[in-house]
């Protein structure tokens, strides 16, 4: 499973699936009459036309390139394929799981890290579809599985540049939310850093040890890299650093070539085609920047099967819910 996209770049086809998205409150966390204001009187009126320009920016033949790659995958592995939002929806993978006759449903969703807006809904939404039919398993989060770190750091040993780590922000109130012991996450500076229960759905502390992971294994030293969150949504205060500010800041510090991955996508999206190698890219060369380049996710290569494959070999190990 993954997010989805819209069925077409149009503000039409946007309207329908950012309303289904953002009115999901596993993303926006506000009671019914809150959601539902933010959404249809402050999004709503103008975002559909806008991001209608960015999908049209990396559409391509085959659609959306999310929708393609998982597509793909899913084929390769002789899985299903269900998004979040939109179509192929994860409602009808379901039922297609069902009408075989399958007694056991097991759930990858496709990212790295937890998220209660990314694999709280997807366990959420098949939960529900499912009932007690079946027993389901859960995917825990791979942000450290040797499989998905070694293609992210075979792929940044031949470069020379600073390298930029991006990963897709949240409110911090959903990390307080998700924190089990109550008084975790954010209490200190270096709390990510600090053992702790929390560290299970901790979407901060999990991708800063997906940096570590992959800065050790291709043998990066700490000046030559930095780490930022992108795709803020709303006035609420998301994660910090935010990555459109660190693009501007860099080349300021004297760093005018840069390369960016983006390790909490496992396939390429609206967030890395278009908000970080088009704008991202604009932003860093107005600021003084020389070069910019950006690290392509696993996708469709055979790295991405290897590693969903030894994923997929523990899958009766997944915990039932
Ligand atoms: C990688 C993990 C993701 C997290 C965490 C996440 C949180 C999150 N997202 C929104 C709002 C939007 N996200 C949108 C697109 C989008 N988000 C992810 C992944 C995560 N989101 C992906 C893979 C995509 C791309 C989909 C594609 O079709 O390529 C969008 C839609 C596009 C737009 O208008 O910007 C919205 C809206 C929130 C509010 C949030 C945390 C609360
Ligand atoms: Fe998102
Ligand atoms: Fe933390």
């Amino acid at each position: 499973m993954n997010t989805g996209s819209p069925d077409a770049p149009t503000e039409e086809a946007l309207r329908i699936y950012l309303e289904e998205f953002l009115m999901d409150p596993f993303v926006i966390d506000l009671p019914l009459p809150l959601r539902y204001a933010l959404v249809h009187w402050a999004i709503l009126p103008k975002r559909p036309a806008q991001s209608a320009e960015a999908y049209q920016a990396i559409w391509t033949e085959n659609g959306s390139p999310l929708v393609h790659y998982c597509t793909r995958l899913a084929d390769g592995l002789g899985a299903e394929v269900g998004m979040a939002y939109g179509t192929p929806s994860f409602k009808q993978a379901t039922e297609n799981l069902l009408a075989q006759g399958v007694d056991e449903i097991c759930l990858l969703p496709l990212f790295p890290q937890y998220a209660m807006a990314t694999v709280g809904s997807c366990v959420a939404g098949v939960k529900k579809v499912l009932g007690n039919r079946v027993t389901l398993r859960v995917a825990p989060p791979f942000y450290r599985e040797p499989t998905y770190i070694q293609p992210l750091a075979d792929a940044l040993k031949e470069v020379d540049e600073h390298i930029l780590f991006s990963y897709h922000g949240l409110p911090e109130r959903h990390l307080k939310k998700t924190d089990p012991t109550g008084g975790h996450c954010l209490a200190s500076a270096n709390c990510c850093t600090t053992e702790s229960p929390a560290h299970a759905t901790c979407y901060r502390h999990q991708c800063f040890e997906t940096t570590r992971a992959v800065v050790e294994a291709a043998g990066i030293p700490p000046e030559r890299y930095s780490v930022s969150f992108q795709s803020r949504l709303g006035r609420a205060k998301w994660m910090e650093p935010y990555t459109d500010a660190v693009l501007q800041e860099l080349p300021t510090r004297g760093i005018k070539q840069l390369a960016v991955i983006c390790p909490a996508f496992f396939c390429d999206c609206l967030e890395t085609l278009e908000e970080i190698e088009l704008r991202g890219q604009e932003t860093f060369l107005e600021a003084g920047g020389e070069s910019f380049r950006m690290i392509p996710c696993l996708n469709d290569t055979p790295a991405a099967f290897q590693c969903l494959e030894q994923l997929i070999k523990n899958a009766g190990q997944w915990p039932a819910l």
